[in-house]
């Protein structure tokens, strides 16, 4: 009996059947079948976690519904990709493989390398379709705004009309060797394009209005920034139909919302601009950009306590624990919060960023390698272009957390601590201790570190090592391959030459208070 002839639709990070070129251009060739594959190698990796898994798992479930609405289920299968592969093709003559590129971990790039050998073998196509406004190889720094622009004005495509029916639906056994971390989950963001497409519709038509005055803050970010990272990142919704929905409002909204609107779209555009970093260098996974901080943080003999103190968000630093302890049971923080534990890991603590990476990566449902691994260097000073980002967490909780009611909420063993002593309670004296009933290294951990003098010292190390000539001579050529080439308003420039920088399209026109400014 001859094979039927189909076209095979991989899905990875797409999870959606809208704006997908890869599904509707494979329509246009015959008959398609669309699968998922589950990769036990991949979800064993130090950076996977099952809420992750959960998420793609409710994806999943949507994305099954609405491919068999269209007539052809989605096809779930698992193993290693190419014996997959290999196995399909005993049912199935393979015409083409039809996927998005992706910009992973350095697993995942080996896995493709390894597809791509396979499939030339086999004489099998790959098509692979842009879903960010990012090139492979070499990147072209300088005309990247304008092809993301271009990428982003581009109409998102519908689904295809039909799809001739294949093969029934295949489901995933109960008996996945899924991975163990951060079992917890009850309280993680729900994944689906139906939930993403609710949120992206209630942000863009209210919740907007507060999102530049909230976006900092602990306890109201969650409400009102965005919350659609993860799904970007898992592409129950596609940044395009993101960018372009938020287009389209600006053009009706009322003023108290447009500058809301336009910080939202500069921050989307973010999103591929970080990953690029990782495309054009996948090894800065497991090394620092600015390659003369390479062995930097490798003298510290109690990094691994500390590591673990922060993790669990015990280091005796209110605001970092209590970000600590809501990550661990939320998934998410807004961007300033992930800004400073990062920093107060790498600079107070001086732990190594490829120690903190892999398990910060399990505890964002979003996890994105791309900005991850660029966002971890930059913070923690390891680019060789970015200007050191040493956060005082007793002043980030004071002008984000003033009464400490989000400390009090993480960490509620520190319920009687008066505001005046909520930020810093080693600093409480021994008889108010008594009078509240909490005793610093006792009900709460007295600090690891002395935050200034250890910030302090970090500045230092920092600083005498990008004095060197050698040091400087690396940096540029980091700032050549992964700099911004966006352009400097005088404002910016002054801001610049005062240890700070500018992040991409942050011009005087929509220029945002938050005041983590990059020369990404
Ligand atoms: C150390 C560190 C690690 C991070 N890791 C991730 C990650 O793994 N995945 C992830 O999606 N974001 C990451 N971010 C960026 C940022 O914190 C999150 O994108 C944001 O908090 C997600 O919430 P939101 O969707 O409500 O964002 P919004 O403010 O509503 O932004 C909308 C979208 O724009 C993109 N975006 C926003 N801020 C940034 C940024 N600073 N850099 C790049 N893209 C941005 C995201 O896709 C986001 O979903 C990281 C930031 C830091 C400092």
């Amino acid at each position: 009996m001859t094979k039927p002839t189909i076209q095979l639709v991989w899905y990875k990070r797409d999870l959606r059947t809208v704006d997908h070129a890869p599904l509707y251009m494979a329509a246009q060739k015959g008959l398609v079948l669309p699968i998922y594959i589950f990769e036990p190698e991949l979800w064993s990796q130090k950076d996977a976690s099952l809420r992750h898994w959960r998420f793609v798992q409710d994806c999943l479930i949507e994305l099954n519904r609405d491919l068999s609405r269209l007539g052809q289920p989605l096809i779930q299968l698992h193993g290693d990709v190419v014996d997959v592969f290999e196995h399909l093709q005993n049912h199935y003559q393979i015409s083409g493989v039809w996927s998005h590129q992706e910009t992973g971990n350095l697993w995942s790039f080996a896995r493709d390398q390894k597809v791509l050998t396979w499939l030339n073998k086999q004489n099998i196509p790959w098509n692979e379709f842009k879903q960010h406004p990012i090139h492979r190889g070499k990147s072209q720094r300088d005309y990247w705004q304008s092809q993301a622009n271009q990428h982003f004005n581009q109409a998102c495509l519908p689904e295809p009309e039909a799809l001739t029916f294949v093969q029934a639906q295949t489901t995933l056994p109960n008996d996945l060797p899924l991975p163990t971390a951060l079992c917890n989950h009850e309280q993680i963001q729900k994944g689906g394009r139906s939930l993403g497409l609710r949120l992206l519709q209630r942000f863009l038509t209210q919740r907007v209005g507060n999102y530049l005055f909230d976006i900092a803050n602990p306890i109201k970010a969650p409400q009102n920034s965005s919350r659609l990272s993860p799904h970007l990142t898992w592409g129950s919704l596609s940044m395009r139909e993101v960018v372009q929905a938020a287009q389209f409002r600006q053009s009706q909204a009322p003023v108290n919302q447009q500058r809301g609107l336009t910080a939202f779209i500069s921050r989307c555009f973010w999103q591929s601009h970080f990953m690029q970093k990782l495309e054009t260098e996948p090894q800065m996974e497991q090394h620092c950009l600015h390659a003369a901080t390479e062995n930097l943080r490798l003298d510290n003999p109690s990094a691994d306590v500390f590591l673990q103190a922060w993790l669990q968000g015990k280091t005796g630093v209110p605001m970092i624990d209590a970000c600590m302890r809501s990550l661990r049971v939320t998934g998410w923080l807004p961007f300033r919060m992930r800004a400073m534990v990062v920093s107060f890991a790498s600079y107070q603590l001086w732990i190594d960023w490829r120690l903190i990476a892999p398990p910060l990566a399990q505890l964002f449902t979003d996890y994105e390698p791309g900005i991850h691994y660029s966002q971890i260097q930059m913070q923690s000073g390891t680019t060789g272009i970015n200007a050191m980002r040493v956060y005082s967490p007793v002043k980030q909780g004071k002008d984000h957390d003033p009464l400490g009611l989000f400390i009090k909420t993480w960490c509620p063993e520190l319920q009687t601590v008066p505001v005046e002593y909520i930020h810093q309670p080693w600093s409480m004296p021994i008889e108010w201790q008594i009078h509240f009933s909490v005793f610093i290294g006792q009900d709460y951990p007295a600090p690891l570190v002395d935050i200034d003098e250890s910030a302090k010292q970090a500045k230092d190390k920092l600083a005498s090592l990008r004095k060197d000539p050698n040091a400087k001579q690396q940096a540029k050529g980091v700032f050549i391959t992964h700099g911004s080439r966006a352009k400097r308003t005088k404002k910016t420039q002054s801001k610049i030459s005062t240890h700070k920088a500018t992040r991409p399209g942050n011009t005087a026109k929509n220029r945002v208070p938050d005041n983590q400014l990059s020369l990404f």
